[in-house]
């Protein structure tokens, strides 16, 4: 065995040690950053290659923001801006989307106050339980990814067979309820435009349950000493059929778009809607599902919402 070798074993030794000791220490990264680290713990840390190969070269791209007002008036006009969006990037913005500012704001700080809950609290909804309809975790897939994310979630299952609202914690119980049916109304219109820009009737892809499942993800992304070697959210495209994000004014979410990564922007009192794998397989490859991801930042902590219409959550 060569040294090389050697190396190479005690190294994943000591991974696997430091994945177990962060797992059972029910704390997440939020718990890391309290603890007062000053460094990335190695189990963050990007590998060289993925490091060195990283684009950051500046795009002139702006992400679509489109006005959902005009669906009462000239409907034809949004259809034809998601159209464009859908089938190009995959990804857009919406404003004048129909869920009022205050439910967009309490649910950002029912999201936060969960996450910055007393660590004994919180530890009570640690799990890996797939099962569980109220997950809260770090990387829920841990001990499958090259490196850990620098990122803590909430994981929230809407549908089809909803969550006990008795289940979720009484700091963030009423704002993720009421967000929810809210979503489910937002979806319902988006999922009618979508339709209507495949050039389906209005009722489709809801009439084939697009919008049964229903996940939402409140992420919580702490502040991190060293920023440039991890990644809040590794790149990925979104498994189900559509995704509703709620961000705050943080920043960092990027989307991959000719082989630059793009910025989403925070833009006030927007939601930023993408089409997921699902729905690009369902249009026949016509929409796209584009991976994005988020970088780490050591301004934070940064929070955001994800809902998700899931086939199966
Ligand atoms: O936090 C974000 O901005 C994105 C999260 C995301 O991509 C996801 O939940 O699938
Ligand atoms: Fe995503």
């Amino acid at each position: 065995m060569s040294v090389a070798d050697t190396g190479g074993v005690s190294t994943s030794y000591n991974r696997l040690q430091q994945l177990k000791s962060f797992d059972e220490s029910k704390a997440g990264v939020k718990g890391l950053v309290d603890s007062g680290i000053t460094k990335l713990p190695q189990i963050f840390i990007r590998p060289p290659e993925e490091l060195a190969a990283d684009n950051q070269t500046p795009s002139q791209f702006t992400i679509p923001v489109i006005d959902l007002k005009g669906v009462s008036g000239d409907r034809s006009k949004v259809v034809a801006a998601v159209r464009e969006a859908a089938e190009t990037v995959g990804l857009f913005q919406v404003v004048n989307h129909g869920v009022p500012l205050k439910v967009l704001e309490e649910t950002l700080t029912a999201a936060r106050q969960f996450h910055e809950l007393p660590q004994e609290v919180k530890g009570e909804y640690y799990t890996r339980d797939k099962m569980k309809k109220v997950k809260y975790g770090s990387n829920f897939d841990l001990y499958r990814t090259r490196y850990a994310n620098w990122r803590d979630t909430l994981l929230c299952v809407m549908g089809p067979d909803p969550l006990h609202p008795q289940e979720l914690h009484l700091v963030c119980r009423d704002a993720i309820m009421e967000y929810s049916r809210q979503i489910k109304v937002l979806g319902s219109l988006l999922f009618g435009l979508l339709s209507e820009a495949l050039g389906l009737n209005p009722e489709y892809l809801e009439s084939i349950d697009c919008a049964k499942g229903h996940s939402i993800l409140c992420h919580y992304y702490p502040p991190c000493p060293q920023p440039e070697l991890t990644l809040g959210t590794t790149k990925h495209s979104d498994p189900g059929f559509l995704t509703i994000l709620l961000q705050d004014h943080i920043g960092g979410l990027q989307v991959l778009w000719q082989n630059q990564w793009i910025n989403v922007p925070p833009v006030h009192a927007a939601l930023v809607v993408n089409i997921g794998d699902m729905l690009q397989l369902i249009s026949n490859e016509n929409f796209k599902s584009v991976e994005h991801r988020v970088v780490a930042n050591h301004r934070g902590p940064r929070v955001s919402v994800a809902s998700c219409m899931l086939l199966h959550s």
